[in-house]
């Protein structure tokens, strides 16, 4: 049975050098105590750069396709790991996410049965990243496009970004909405206990964004956009009914603006989940019968997790022989356009 895992990171040496030194300055932002561990920290040190994270983002052909080659893994659909150029002026960050989409594209074409690309942009300059999302689908060929969430505080319901938004719809390439650590406007309580990172922040970071897509008609203005989120739906296909209950009240005083459609209905018809770095059975199986076999993708979200495990999940997972193709490659086929 085909193998694509769906979340994969990957950066490259100019990226990682901008995030060390981004790391070094005056940035208030959380993500500074993740990225100082991965790209800043002796080599000796304890916390994150001693499990080698920056060793398994830099790498494609070495350990990873070997991994994958011993795992049956046949591909690994790549993205600029988070949180990609967002933490970076427009300048800097739109010139970045042009070298790392051609870098990815490479990858692409060298190895076209392994390794397929999710594209960045840089929404500091919308109008400039709409044009690198042309470029990245119709010159490049990737397969759809990487966002680390929000971008010095704002998100997409923000009109100032609808350029990219615009674009995505008309290319028919699906944004994929990955974590980074919450924007200062959120990050208050989360910075205590490591509560800033994939334990609990990245979720209610990615859980705040797309449900502020949803209530605010986002997918009014945009039918046809289709987003993926990982981590088996961030917890919003658990709290689907009590969001889409609670805004339809909302909707009635209102408190929201009124929407063609319910929450409930954008989550089912603009939105895929991964099954990145939740390898739970039953969580799985609620996902599916909560959204539906079509809306679930298999992802390892590596080198954060590790590959064997999210393969053995797989392959033991409560589900039909139907629906295990269609998590692990049935679905990222169609989504991602992957031949
Ligand atoms: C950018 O740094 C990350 C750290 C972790 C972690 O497990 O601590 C996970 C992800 C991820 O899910 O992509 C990213
Ligand atoms: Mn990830």
């Amino acid at each position: 049975m085909r193998k694509i895992a769906t979340e994969e990171a990957w950066t490259i040496p100019e990226v990682a050098a901008q995030l060390r030194e981004t790391s070094r300055g005056p940035t208030q932002s959380l993500d500074k105590l993740l990225v100082r561990g991965i790209y800043d920290a002796p080599a000796d040190a304890s916390g994150y750069s001693s499990m080698h994270f920056l060793d398994g983002l830099l790498d494609v052909e070495g350990k990873r396709l070997s991994e994958m080659d011993q795992l049956g893994v046949d591909m690994h659909l790549l993205s600029l790991t988070a949180p990609g150029v967002q933490m970076f002026d427009a300048d800097t960050a739109t010139d970045l996410a042009a070298l790392a989409n051609d870098r990815l594209a490479e990858i692409c074409r060298k190895r076209p049965t392994r390794f397929s690309g999710l594209a960045s942009f840089a929404p500091q300059s919308p109008k400039r990243a709409a044009k690198e999302m042309e470029r990245a689908i119709n010159e490049l060929k990737l397969n759809g496009f990487i966002l680390n969430s929000h971008t010095h505080g704002d998100y997409l319901d923000d009109p100032q970004f609808w350029p990219c938004l615009e674009a995505a719809e008309a290319l028919d390439a699906c944004i994929y909405i990955h974590p980074r650590a919450a924007s200062d406007t959120l990050k208050g309580p989360l910075m205590d206990y490591g509560m800033d990172s994939a334990m609990w922040g990245y979720g209610v970071e990615v859980g705040t964004h797309v449900v502020r897509m949803m209530a605010g008609g986002v997918f009014d203005a945009f039918p046809k956009l289709k987003i993926c989120i990982g981590h088996m739906g961030e917890a919003i296909p658990f709290w689907i009914w009590r969001i889409n209950f609670m805004n339809s009240r909302a909707q009635a005083i209102g408190r929201a603006p009124k929407t063609k459609l319910s929450i409930a209905e954008y989550f089912q018809q603009n939105f895929v989940v991964t099954t990145s770095g939740v390898e739970d059975p039953l969580a799985l199986r609620y996902t599916i019968d909560k959204i539906g076999i079509d809306n679930v993708l298999w992802a390892i979200d590596y080198p954060y997790q590790p590959q064997k495990p999210a393969v053995d999940f797989m392959d033991a997972a409560p589900v039909s022989d139907a629906e295990r193709h269609a998590l692990y490659h049935g679905n990222a086929e169609r989504i991602f356009h992957i031949a």
